[in-house]
């Protein structure tokens, strides 16, 4: 399997310190970087294959998770970042010197995952955050250009990395989805 899932996992996965009190997250620009604060861990990490999250270069995952959104804000070069899509639900927040994503927030209240912002944890400047623990959307990286034929082998290099591969979010997200749906309907 030749495919790179992504820089930080494809050499095997590296555990989270369990007590990562958060950190900066800095941009890959040279010259003055913009640089994002969070206080705390982040939570349910993952590899996305998803085509909205931002992936490094040659890469087939993104690596993301969130933090409470109140955990998170800009304290450098705010004025260097614009949002992608502004009709995406998580709207990503990305340098437009150098492209990277430094934090993607829902703004619609009624989103299941409203209060979280998303994050990709290869941007900490400091070493520790928790590590993804299971892939999301794998199937959608054939809608980046992958093979179908190298579904199999991903699919297998993931789980050999502990990765278990969905199709969409893992069992528990996916119960949350559920759960916030039902009380939408069902709960006045
Ligand atoms: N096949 C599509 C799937 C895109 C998608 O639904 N992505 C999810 C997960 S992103 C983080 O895990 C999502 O919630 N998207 C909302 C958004 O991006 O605003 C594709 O690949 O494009
Ligand atoms: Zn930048
Ligand atoms: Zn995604």
């Amino acid at each position: 399997m030749t495919i790179s899932l992504h820089p930080s996992i494809n050499a095997g996965v590296t555990p989270g310190s369990g007590n990562f009190a958060g950190g900066t997250l800095v941009c890959h620009c040279a010259d003055r970087p913009v640089k994002v604060s969070v206080t705390g861990d982040v939570a349910h990490n993952h590899a996305c294959g998803c085509t909205k999250c931002w992936k490094p270069d040659g890469a087939t995952f993104s690596v993301v998770g969130v933090v409470p959104r109140a955990s998170l804000s800009v304290s450098e070069q705010n004025d260097k970042l614009a949002v992608v899509d502004v009709n995406a639900a998580i709207q990503r927040h990305a340098c437009k010197e150098c492209g990277v994503r430094l934090y993607g927030r829902i703004e619609n209240e009624g989103h299941p995952f409203h209060g979280l912002d998303f994050i990709h944890t290869e941007l900490f400047e400091e070493d520790g955050a928790a590590a993804p623990g299971f892939a999301a959307f794998v199937s959608s990286i054939i809608e980046s250009g992958v093979d179908p034929a190298e579904m199999e082998g991903v699919r297998a290099r993931l789980k050999e990395l502990g990765l278990e591969p969905y199709d969409c979010l893992n069992p528990p997200l996916m119960d949350a989805i559920a759960a916030h749906a039902y009380k939408q309907k069902h709960v006045a």
